[in-house]
């Protein structure tokens, strides 16, 4: 197997991503774009397409350990808010289960956390990727996120936490597994449970109201990567079990350019820290 190529101007998918199986890097070719094609009808037949071993052995030890180093420094963040993530639209009636906030707790790296000679950071930076992502989901265009906060995430759910029920505030989602749970941490959700007009009230109070039944899990090992539209599927991670800490990336993209979430959203999730640097600027901008 290859070292990991760490030179800066590497392009990191051609060195972290398993291209023998996943051959994302050429997706003209009679391989490629037959695996593209694949992808492709996967997402639009189910809404979701998880690609197991995608980062190659090696890779995945250095991600999972770069990840493992930085956690430490990371906020324990205490989340709660509805499954819009917005202001709960007051012509609910007052029992209406979107109504309820549910609050959940994660060990949590924004991306302004995450150095860009990361190697995590790299990969989500790859213009390879980033390509085969917007292919995958049939965009014309699509675009990192550009919020200097949501844009990438690392986030370490411990043992006895679950990610709670939520639509992301970004449309295309991709994640990848970086160390799985013991047991439990699945990873569950209701693939396009909503469109920009409508949603499936049904199915969507069913898994608030803890019925599982028809919400999608996956057994995920580590190194998975997984693509869906997080925006409008409902979403979450079930508790997880055992002694380790489950790790994902989150990686967020969106047809808009230098799209940016707002401050109010930042400050929910992130906290404190969050809520300072953008105190901080307001000030320094209003004596400037
Ligand atoms: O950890 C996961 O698999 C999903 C996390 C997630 O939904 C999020 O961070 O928005
Ligand atoms: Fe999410």
């Amino acid at each position: 197997m290859p070292e990991i190529n760490r030179d800066p101007d590497a392009d990191m998918v051609l060195s972290l991503v398993d291209l023998v199986r996943y051959p994302i890097a050429d997706l003209e070719s009679g391989k490629g774009a037959a695996f593209l094609k694949a992808c492709q009808d996967q997402m639009e037949e189910h809404g979701w397409c998880n690609l197991d071993g995608f980062v190659r052995p090696e890779a995945l030890e250095a991600l999972a350990g770069e990840s493992n180093a930085l956690l430490p420094c990371a906020e324990v963040l205490t989340i709660k808010r509805n499954i819009y993530q917005g202001a709960i639209d007051p012509t609910l009636p007052k029992d209406d289960p979107r109504r309820k906030e549910y609050t959940h707790v994660a060990t949590q790296l924004a991306d302004d956390q995450l150095p860009g000679d990361t190697l995590i950071q790299r990969l989500y930076q790859s213009e390879i990727l980033t390509d085969f992502v917007r292919r995958v989901q049939k965009k014309e265009v699509l675009h990192r996120c550009a919020d200097e906060f949501q844009a990438l995430n690392v986030v370490a759910l411990h043992p006895g936490s679950w990610h709670a029920w939520h639509y992301d505030t970004t449309e295309c989602t991709v994640t990848l597994l970086l160390q799985a749970a013991e047991t439990g941490g699945e990873f569950a959700f209701l693939p396009n449970s909503r469109t920009a007009e409508t949603e499936d009230r049904e199915a969507v109070d069913r898994l608030l109201a803890g019925d599982m039944s028809h919400a999608k899990t996956f057994g995920r090992s580590a190194g998975t990567f997984t693509l869906f539209r997080g925006g409008y599927s409902l979403h979450g991670v079930t508790e997880v079990e055992g002694a380790i800490p489950r790790v994902t990336a989150i990686m967020t993209y969106d047809e808009q350019e230098g799209r940016v979430i707002s401050d109010d959203i930042n400050m929910r999730i992130y906290g404190d820290r969050v809520k300072k640097i953008l105190a901080d600027r307001a000030a320094t901008s209003i004596n400037a």
